[in-house]
């Protein structure tokens, strides 16, 4: 596969810990100024904490969750230095994560029995959507898989070429009819030449319009009905794409694209260039949707496959 020679970079791969760099560093510098000068935690080192959690993006529910979880501690054990305050909140944040059911993903795979297994991706512009199908696109290309991608993002013609540039890149076909072209119709072509073809996966991008706008709900509709002429249980999933530097935002959106839609997988992309990944934990917490990627830079592999717990420990591991 000498694509991936030029396509996957020689260079090593980006770690977790990386990526994360400046929400780790964000994180702790406010944690230490929390717990400045202070020997146990107490009601003021608390106040403190929350503080730094919601100004991390963890959100205002997730947070009070994490406190009221370090309060029973606190009275449980009576006195909690504070030099064990990040074991206790990383052992909370895990202890929160680890009871939502949601499975996380051991690789870049898709269930075997469902051929072509359709995915359909939704999100606003600028989000990273169409970076984050062509990096699926190529560890599913890596994994032996043929894949077909599907432009029905037509709302904008740098959106249709961006997708077929990155069809390029990764050497796989791309369905594209060019700007202003009925999503849907570009959606059923896709997932036709991926029955006819016997492709493994489709993934269908679509137009990123105002979430709030009831035509771009019609029209995820209308893309789906579509779809389900040729395969009635079509989209097998629907990724919703965030923009973690975004921070609240990301957990808005998420709010308003799953009563809109059902989406069923989450990515979380940008989470290298910013202080807010700290969203990820407010996400995984609130959501009974798996978070099944990250996105840690603009490379090709820059996408990971998410694991709850080792985002834990990367977060609070203080060095690289
Ligand atoms: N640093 C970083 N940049 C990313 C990541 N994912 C995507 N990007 C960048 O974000 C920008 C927007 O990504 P696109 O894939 O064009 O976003 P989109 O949601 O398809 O946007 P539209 O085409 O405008 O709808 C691009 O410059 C990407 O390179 C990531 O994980 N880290």
């Amino acid at each position: 596969m000498a694509i991936f020679g030029g396509l996957f970079s020689k260079e090593k791969k980006k770690s977790l810990d990386e990526g994360l760099e400046k929400t780790k560093e964000s994180f702790f510098t406010k944690l230490g100024k929390a717990v400045a000068g202070k020997s146990k935690v107490d009601e003021e080192v608390l106040d403190e904490l929350e503080e730094v959690l919601i100004t991390s993006d963890v959100g205002v529910n997730t947070t009070i969750k994490i406190i009221e979880r370090i309060e029973e501690r606190v009275a449980r054990d009576k006195y909690l230095g504070v030099e064990e305050l990040d074991r206790i909140l990383r052992e909370e944040i895990a202890g929160l994560l680890a009871e939502n059911n949601t499975t996380d993903l051991s690789d870049f795979s898709i269930p075997q029995n469902i051929k072509p297994y359709v995915i359909m991706v939704v999100g606003v512009n600028g989000v990273g959507k169409t970076t984050t199908i062509g990096k699926l696109a190529a560890q599913y290309k890596k994994k032996g898989l043929n894949v077909l991608l599907g432009a029905a993002d037509t709302f904008r013609a740098a959106a249709v070429d961006q997708i077929k540039l990155w069809g390029e890149r990764v050497g796989v076909p791309v369905i594209a009819k060019g700007m202003n072209t009925d999503p849907s119709a570009v959606a059923f072509d896709a997932v036709k030449q991926g029955v006819d073809e016997g492709a493994d996966v489709v993934i269908i991008d679509t137009a990123g319009r105002l979430h709030t706008k009831v035509n771009l709900m019609n029209e995820l509709s209308k893309i789906k009905r579509v779809m389900q002429k040729f395969i009635p249980e079509a989209p097998h999933e629907v990724l919703l794409v965030l923009d973690g530097s975004t921070g609240q935002n990301a957990a808005i959106q998420a709010r308003e694209f799953t009563k809109a839609t059902d989406v069923s997988a989450l990515a979380i992309t940008k989470l290298d260039g910013t202080a807010k990944g700290g969203v990820v934990i407010g996400i995984s917490d609130e959501f009974k949707i798996p978070v099944k990627y990250i996105g840690v830079g603009e490379k090709v592999d820059d996408l990971q496959v998410f694991n709850k717990m080792e985002f834990v420990d990367s977060l609070f591991k203080k060095s690289l």
